[in-house]
């Protein structure tokens, strides 16, 4: 079968802009699907550094396959581009509709949590740990199903399994807001890293703001370490009792983390009451109040 190029595609407009790479809408035009392709400028990358999480983003997402994370069909490059074919998810940014909406009800916040938690179980099931998980990360498709996206900055265990200093000792930090404790203080991911996420991004659905958030990202980053938050009134007692879960400055103190039962323990928390997480995907998403 012949390589695809940037030939077999008509494209469209700008869905998204990086500070590597910009998301472009396209149509194949051998059977008019659309798809989001990732185009990457080469210079830049190699100017930047970014080579290694190029290819990082490409490993893992090859080895993904699962209704709530992006899938990428195909890659090829031009003289000055790399490009990710990926899926087009029409709804684009959950971020945008925390914007519009304010805050989510109880049942919105329990349903979208729910396929975020069923998309990184599968994730750390490949041994792929996100690390960058945030509102503007998780796309919604024309169902309004969640897909995760941007793995660039993810970290894959087996690499580090073979003790690979790197990773260990690479300076990324995720985005300030949603980043973890041990992320600023030993710069080393694990998997509750994306748990200390999810903690945010639930306290961000029902509240409307993140926990943390700072004048700067300094002070933001004091909050996390200094565990510096609180609830507004009327916070859900449910959701306030998983979010204090979750927000647990010691990894392995963190509901979901393998000493504290792992993810089938959060997932059975009754905050999940009701979630059938065998028919999550089948299921029509709430509407949006
Ligand atoms: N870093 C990354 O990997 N980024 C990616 C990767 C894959 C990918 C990706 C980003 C996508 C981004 C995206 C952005 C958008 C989008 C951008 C701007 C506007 C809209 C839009 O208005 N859509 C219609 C629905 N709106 C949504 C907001 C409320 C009003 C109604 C969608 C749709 N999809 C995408 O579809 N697929």
């Amino acid at each position: 079968v012949r390589k695809k190029g940037v030939k077999d595609f008509e494209f469209g407009k700008t869905l998204g802009e990086g500070s590597y790479s910009t998301v472009v809408s396209a149509r194949d035009r051998s059977n008019g699907r659309e798809y989001a392709v990732k185009i990457l400028d080469k210079k830049h990358i190699i100017k930047e550094k970014k080579v290694k999480y190029v290819n990082i983003e490409k490993n893992t997402l090859n080895k993904m396959n699962h209704p709530g994370i992006v899938r990428l069909y195909y890659t090829f490059q031009d003289p000055d581009s790399l490009y990710f074919v990926l899926d087009h998810a029409k709804n684009g940014e959950l971020l945008t509709f925390i914007k519009k909406l304010g805050s989510f009800d109880l049942n919105c916040t329990q349903y979208y949590a729910s396929q975020i938690l069923s998309a990184i179980e599968y994730m750390h099931s490949q041994g792929v740990i996100h690390r960058d998980l945030k509102p503007e990360n998780i796309l919604l498709d024309d169902k309004m199903h969640v897909k995760v996206t941007d793995f660039g900055t993810a970290k894959i265990l087996e690499q580090n399994a073979d003790g690979e200093e790197d990773d260990r000792a690479n300076s990324f930090v995720g985005t300030a807001e949603y980043v973890s404790p041990e992320l600023l203080k030993e710069k080393a991911a694990c998997k509750s890293s994306d748990f200390w996420a999810l903690g945010c991004i639930i306290y961000q659905l029902i509240a409307g703001r993140p926990p943390f958030k700072g004048t700067n990202e300094y002070r933001t980053f004091q909050r996390i370490v200094n565990l510096e938050y609180s609830f507004p009134d009327g916070f859900p007692p449910i959701a306030k009792d998983l979010v204090q879960k979750l927000l647990v400055l010691n990894p392995s103190e963190r509901l979901g983390s393998a000493g504290k039962g792992g993810v089938e323990r959060l997932k059975a928390h009754s905050f999940f009451q009701g979630i059938d997480w065998d028919a999550l995907w089948q299921q029509p998403a709430p509407r949006l109040l």
